[in-house]
Order: C-alpha cells, then sequence, then structure tokens
C-alpha cells in the first residue's frame, strides 16, 4: 500500500473503515498551493480542492488542511482530482505566531513524530533563537531532536555542544556533516516506517542537503547547486511531505526568518525545566524572581550554577508571553469580528460564483 511510506500508523486503519462507510477515502497532504493540496491516497497523487462546505466552515487559516494533514476526501471521476471535506484532527501542529497578527497561528506542518532543529555549526549558532524553536516544537506535542548540521566546517564541535546542552535539557543532540556522511547514520533511528519528521530551522542551514541524503537522490535543490548554474541562491518557498527509503517520511520546510512564539501553553515550562524546576523552591508562589528574598533562581545566579543569560533569555520570553496575553485578549474581539467580516463575504461571493456557473 502507497500510504505505507507516508507516515500511515495502526489507527488509520480504523480511521479509514469509518471514513469509507460515509464514502470518503483517507489521504494525506504532502504539497500545499495555497488553497489546491497535492494529497497522496491509495490510488495514488491527486490534485484537491476543499469542499464548499469546508470552506464555508473555516475561520482559521488554522482550520483549513496543511502539509501533514490527513484529509477525508473524495475522488473524481476526471482522473487525479479530488475533493476534500474534513481534516482528520491532529496529533501534533508546529505552528507559530502570523506575522502582523496577535490570534492567527500560522501552521508550518502537522502530524510530525520528531522535529529536526537544524541549526548549523559554521555559521553562528544562536542559542535564543533555539530556546523559540524548542518552545514551539515542545508546544507542538512532538519530540525535539536538535541537529548541528555542516560539522566539517567546525573547529570546536565539543565546546559549541556542550552550549546547546545547557539549554536544551534532554533533547538528543546530533553533530553532522552531509560532506564528509558524518552522524547520517545515526539519524535512520527517528525515521522508521510509520514515522512522520518535521525539518525545521533558519534559512541555509542545510535543511534540503540533508533531506536529500536522507532521501538518497536530489528531492530538493540546494543553494549551492543553484549557485553553480548561475542563478543565486535556491530558497526551499514550499513545504513538501518526501517519503524516504527506510520506511518513515520527512516534511521540508522553507527556512523561517522570524518566529514569533505567540500564545504557547507547555512549551516554555518543557524549554526552561531548569528554571521551572529552581523556581518551585522560591520562598514567593509568585516570585517573579528579579528582586525577591529567597529566589531559588537569583541564589542559583549567585552560585553560578545558572547562566546569566540564560536567565535573561528566560526573561525576555515570559514578558513576550505576558504582551502576547494582554494584547490577545483587547485584540481578539476586533481581529475575529474582522475575520468573520472577511470570511462571510468570501462565502457571499463564492456563493453568487457559483449560483452564476449554474
Ligand atoms: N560544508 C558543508 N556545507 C553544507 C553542508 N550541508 C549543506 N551545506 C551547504 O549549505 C548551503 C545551504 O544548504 P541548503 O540545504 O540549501 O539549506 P536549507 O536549510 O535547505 O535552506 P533554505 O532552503 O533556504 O531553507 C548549501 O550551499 C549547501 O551546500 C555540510 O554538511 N557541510
Ligand atoms: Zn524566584
Amino acid at each position: 500500500m502507497i500510504l505505507k511510506n507516508y507516515g500511515w500508523k495502526s489507527e488509520h486503519n480504523q480511521i479509514k473503515e469509518i471514513l469509507s462507510k460515509e464514502g470518503f477515502e483517507l489521504g494525506r497532504v504532502i504539497l500545499q498551493h495555497k488553497r489546491l493540496y497535492r494529497v497522496i491516497t491509495e490510488h495514488g497523487e491527486v490534485l484537491a480542492s476543499i469542499s464548499g462546505k469546508f470552506r464555508f466552515g473555516a475561520v482559521y487559516s488554522f482550520d483549513y488542511p496543511c502539509v501533514g494533514d490527513w484529509v477525508a476526501l473524495t475522488l473524481q471521476k476526471e482522473e487525479s482530482k479530488a475533493v476534500i471535506h474534513r481534516v482528520i484532527p491532529r496529533r501534533t501542529t508546529f505552528w507559530r505566531q502570523a506575522v502582523g497578527s496577535t490570534i492567527e497561528k500560522q501552521i508550518v506542518c502537522a502530524n510530525m513524530d520528531t522535529v529536526f532543529l537544524v541549526q548549523s555549526l559554521h555559521e553562528d549558532l544562536n542559542m535564543r533563537r533555539l530556546e523559540r524553536y524548542l518552545i514551539l516544537a515542545w508546544e507542538s506535542g512532538a519530540q525535539p531532536i536538535i541537529i548541528l548540521s555542516k560539522a566539517d566546517l567546525c573547529y570546536d564541535i565539543d565546546s559549541k555542544r556542550r552550549q546547546v546542552e545547557q539549554i536544551a535539557i534532554g533533547v538528543p543532540i546530533h553533530c553532522i556533516s552531509v560532506y564528509m556522511n558524518q552522524g547520517i547514520d545515526e539519524l535512520t533511528t527517528y525515521l522508521q516506517s510509520g514515522q512522520t519528521i518535521g525539518l525545521l530551522g533558519s534559512s541555509g542551514v542545510g535543511k534540503s542537503t540533508l533531506a536529500n541524503q536522507l532521501v538518497g537522490q536530489e528531492v530538493q535543490k540546494t543553494q549551492a547547486i543553484r549557485e553553480k548554474d548561475g542563478r543565486g541562491r535556491h530558497t526551499t518557498t514550499y513545504r513538501e511531505l518526501i517519503p524516504l527509503p527506510h520506511g518513515g517520511c520527512l516534511i521540508d520546510t522553507p527556512g523561517m526568518r522570524e518566529i514569533q512564539i505567540g500564545n504557547i501553553h507547555t512549551g516554555m515550562d518543557e524549554t526552561f525545566t531548569d528554571i521551572q524546576i529552581l523556581a518551585d523552591s522560591c520562598h514567593f508562589r509568585n516570585c517573579s524572581h528579579q528582586s525577591e528574598p529567597d529566589c531559588a533562581i537569583l541564589q542559583a545566579l549567585r552560585d553560578g550554577t545558572l547562566k546569566l543569560e540564560r536567565y535573561i533569555s528566560f526573561l525576555k520570553l515570559q514578558k513576550e508571553l505576558d504582551y502576547h496575553a494582554r494584547k490577545t485578549d483587547k485584540k481578539k474581539e476586533l481581529e475575529e469580528k474582522k475575520l468573520w467580516k472577511q470570511r462571510s463575504h468570501e462565502q457571499r461571493q463564492h456563493l453568487k460564483n457559483k449560483k452564476r456557473l449554474k
């Protein structure tokens, strides 16, 4: 069965059965072009649009399908075309705050078991950026794995690895070089049948190069290749789900310039477990860890067991989250009204067009 190579798990047997009673097929979104989706089904690849009813019910971009989603669809008589009726509830979702919005979450990919957070050992390794990725990775529900790439260009791998260990508590770290075929074999444990991996990281860290290596052939153009043919830097501009030879599959995503974290719930606690554990021993329950007496965090700073940069980063992110929470409350109402207005306008327009076509 084709879907076995696209992250099929035993639970999908039951989902498929339920859907087939309702006359639907089960498929997985592998590519998205605006509101058109390339979906893999048992019968092969189809180009799918969303049903009118679906469009009617969708308010936020979060409601629409995204790469990695399992969807219920009907195949059309016309070859390779289909209509999506429903998104199967997501097990995990990697999202970030949409730029310029306080309530819109922008989904990057869905239903990953593992997320590879890729940072280059060559270009400056940024701990604060990594913390942001970690927050969103924990929040997604998937297991984060840190991949430090381009090890062949780095002379102090051990010290960089130690720096990362200090901020990524309990997260596996792999130093790799695709060029030297170093550390790649270790990754195969994550790529077994039924597994879906999300590849995330800034532009140029080597995500597509790693994807090509894992697939065993060039599926994604990489920057070096495009540089050779003189067309300048190529950057991945779309997300794509790619099957792997070991049975798992991979979602390659374009590099993210800005990682807005928005309204998160558990990701912050998981990322800063070291600080959370300390905070439990603070004298005051609502300690702000800035000036209170008997603050365990301030004590750890004095002892040197907690690094100042990490403490500052924690306070900054906490402030950012508080700010978001306050802003969300006020703006939510206004933005929701605006969105509803816009969507109902779109829906009216859609109905009008439909009538005209009849
Ligand atoms: N030296 C070295 N260079 C690498 C390695 N892996 C990737 N590169 C180079 O890094 C550059 C960027 O690689 P890409 O794979 O295109 O990066 P990306 O993360 O997919 O970038 P976006 O598509 O923009 O998100 C290319 O010139 C690669 O050849 C490596 O292991 N060692
Ligand atoms: Zn405290």
